[in-house]
């Protein structure tokens, strides 16, 4: 299948990543956020250069099989960059985050106190593709609701400072993509994930991307229940891609295809089709 070349670099965004690699200067550490289905294509190349140590948060811990979560950790742990997984929603992973952003902050003011420089709070900033929970990591830490957190691609419009006590200080930053999606197997996958705005593709053929997607997935990437079967009572083995969304239509959409992928895509991205890992390690 040959989809029309995928790209979205709004004006926002372009302003966003001026602002940002401006206020990456004065931060003390970076945490990359990353969607746990799509670990490799969630990741934005001027963050390997502009902040190569910090942490990696692979967010949506809870969409894709433990084991898997598990594996991708191993395989980005770094000693200067440590994984860790997370559900933003419910906060879970966080004490560990913490953990490690308290470890910076400790090593940070025994080096100003050294130089005879008082304590201060640690610069972190929170940074990554659009949509991958980055407000919704923000409001967790900070236990209220500063950030805007949305089901949509490009909610967050401006870099903005939050404190955390006296302790942290927290840089909450725009998604960003690439001026030019090179590797547009990861334009796919972030377009399937709801990172990049849908006015820029047509949904029937994202949606067929990630039916053709599941039919070839290994299964540790999907739980062992079919969760396409579950949801629509319809047996993925009984079609090719297209044939399902045609049976699918026919049967909950009246025959509309482009509803039939829609209904697909957000069952998918709400977690309804079961834990579902796009991407593995070893192969994209
Ligand atoms: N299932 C699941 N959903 C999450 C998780 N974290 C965030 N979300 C949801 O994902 C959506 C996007 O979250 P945001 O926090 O707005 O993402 P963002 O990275 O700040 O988005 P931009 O402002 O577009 O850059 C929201 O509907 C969140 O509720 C998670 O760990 N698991």
């Amino acid at each position: 299948m040959q989809l029309p070349p995928l790209q979205w670099y709004p004006g926002h965004m372009a302003r966003a990543v001026k602002n940002l690699t401006a206020h990456l200067q004065r931060v003390d550490v970076v945490i990359e956020v990353r969607d746990a289905r799509i670990p490799h294509s969630s990741t934005h190349p001027l963050l390997a250069t502009l902040a190569p140590t910090g942490v990696i948060v692979l967010n949506r811990r809870d969409q894709v099989p433990f084991p898997v979560g598990q594996r991708w950790s191993e395989y980005l742990t770094r000693p200067e960059r440590p994984i860790i997984l997370t559900e933003a929603r419910q906060g879970q992973g966080l004490a560990q985050l913490r953990q490690s952003l308290a470890q910076v902050g400790h090593g940070l003011n025994q080096r100003r106190q050294r130089r005879g420089m008082l304590p201060r709070a640690v610069r972190v900033a929170v940074v990554g593709c659009p949509n991958v929970g980055k407000s919704a990591l923000i409001n967790r830490l900070l236990g209220r609701r500063v950030a805007s957190s949305a089901p949509k691609a490009g909610v967050t419009r401006q870099c903005q400072w939050v404190r955390l006590g006296g302790d942290l200080e927290l840089l909450d930053t725009p998604g960003i993509l690439p001026p030019r999606l090179e590797d547009q197997q990861a334009a796919i996958y972030l377009a399937i994930c709801d990172d990049i705005s849908e006015a820029v593709y047509d949904g029937y053929l994202i949606g067929l991307a990630l039916l053709a997607r599941l039919w070839v997935l290994p299964s540790p990437a999907v739980n062992p229940q079919n969760g396409l079967h579950k949801r629509y009572q319809l047996a993925p083995q009984d079609h090719t891609p297209e044939g399902y969304l045609a049976a699918l239509a026919e049967k909950k959409c009246g025959g509309n295809l482009n509803r039939s992928a829609q209904m697909v895509l957000n069952d998918f991205r709400r977690g309804n089709l079961g834990q579902i890992a796009l991407e593995l390690p070893d192969f994209h």
